[in-house]
Order: C-alpha cells, then sequence, then structure tokens
C-alpha cells in the first residue's frame, strides 16, 4: 500500500489528526520557509505521536553538525536533503536521509545513481520560487517507463487529494508527501489531511485486488 507523509506539521494537533489519519510519516521544516519550526517544537510533537509514524526533517543545504544535532534532539527517523546537497556530503553522511531531486525533465533523473546510499529519493517539481513546498506538479508521465527502484521512490510537488491517484498510477511509488495541498489559508486543514490520505489509501487497495 502506498505511504503517505504529511509535511509542514507545525502543530501537535495536527500531527495527532493526521497519525489517526492513517498517515505513515510527518513531515517538520527546518529550512527557510513559512513552514519552518523549531527544535524544540518539532522535539515537542516527536516524542507525543505513535512510534510508527516516521518523523522526518526537512533541511536546505544544511551542515553536518546541524544535521546530526537536530537528528538526536527531536528524534528524527530521517533527515530530507532538499537543497544542492552533494553526492559526497550525502555519501559521508551516518544517518538514514532522503535526497530530494527537482524534476523538469528527465534529464534530471541521472542524478539518482549518484546517491546510492539514500534510504529513498524524492521527486518535487522544479517550478517555483522556493527549494520545495511550492505546491507546483511536474510531469509524473515522464517516471513511467524509467527504470527507477520503485521501493525507495516518495513522488511530491503539487499533490492533492483531487490528483494524487493519477500521479500515484503514473508514477507508482512507495510513498507520496504532501504540505501545500492539504492547507487552507496557509494552515493544515484536517478536511484536506483526511480526503488526502483516504484516496491514497483507496486507490492503494484497488490496485492491490487488480494485481
Ligand atoms: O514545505 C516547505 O516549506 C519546504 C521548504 C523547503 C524545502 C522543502 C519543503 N517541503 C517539501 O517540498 C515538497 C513539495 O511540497 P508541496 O506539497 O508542493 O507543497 C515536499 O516534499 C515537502 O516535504
Amino acid at each position: 500500500m502506498t505511504q503517505v507523509k504529511i509535511c509542514g506539521i507545525k502543530k501537535l494537533n495536527d500531527a495527532m489528526f493526521a497519525a489517526n489519519a492513517g498517515a505513515d510519516a510527518i513531515g517538520f521544516v527546518f529550512a527557510e520557509s513559512k513552514r519552518r519550526m523549531s527544535i524544540e517544537q518539532a522535539a515537542n510533537i516527536a516524542m507525543n505521536i505513535p512510534d510508527h509514524v516516521k518523523k522526518i526533517g526537512v533541511f536546505v543545504n544544511p551542515s553536518r553538525i546541524e544535521l546530526e544535532e537536530t537528528y538526536q534532539q527531536v528524534g528524527l527517523d530521517y533527515v530530507q536533503l532538499h537543497g544542492n546537497e552533494s553526492p559526497e556530503f550525502c555519501e559521508s553522511l551516518s544517518l538514514p536521509f532522503i535526497k530530494a531531486l527537482r524534476v523538469s525533465s528527465d534529464k534530471d533523473l541521472r542524478a539518482l545513481k549518484t546517491y546510492e546510499k539514500a534510504s529513498y529519493f524524492l521527486l518535487d517539481s522544479a517550478t517555483g520560487p522556493y527549494q520545495g513546498g511550492n505546491g507546483t506538479t511536474f510531469g509524473w508521465e515522464l517516471l513511467k517507463d524509467q527504470k527507477i527502484n520503485r521501493s525507495k521512490l516518495i513522488l511530491a510537488g503539487g499533490l492533492n487529494e483531487d490528483n494524487v491517484k493519477t500521479a500515484i498510477n503514473q508514477s507508482t511509488p512507495v510513498m507520496v508527501d504532501v504540505s501545500s495541498g492539504v492547507e487552507t489559508n496557509g494552515q493544515k486543514d484536517p478536511i484536506k489531511i483526511k480526503q488526502f490520505i483516504q484516496n491514497v489509501k483507496e486507490r492503494s487497495t484497488c490496485h492491490t485486488h487488480n494485481l
């Protein structure tokens, strides 16, 4: 079944709601962003949500020390690297990481093989002013015939309750990641979170039955 990560969580209520609605992972943004939060805020949420929900910290070009301290103090399961972190930097890390790549054409997928130590790789849209969380999609169809290890593929970028089933059909990722698409007026929206997760799980069930 396709897993779901709800990213940009800033409140314990939202984290609990997402967990109870079936989220498999939640994301805390430590990069420059309107969703940015402190280590203390994230640690307080992390210690109060069920263990089975993975805690993922999102960074853009962090220092090694920032990564290690945040990972340990919050109790993260993974760090998500959303900037221009080099393969050498990533390979030298001693913590589990997800490497995000911004995709606008199939040429961008060539970088995947240079991050082999990544636990997962996350494909996001290249459109928008920020390094992530732009709420913009990319052409998922370009993933269809690519030789990609789907068990390590997280799909992100502009996903929402209306497009997530199509996105999964076209890219067959192990996990989908959403931030903007489950917000209203810049705040996480429980109705959208619930519907998003329901649509993903529904779609996954249908898929399994069709196999
Ligand atoms: O969410 C943010 O503000 C953010 C900031 C900097 C880097 C990454 C960020 N979020 C990640 O961006 C993608 C796409 O988000 P969206 O659904 O299009 O809003 C997702 O992986 C978030 O984890």
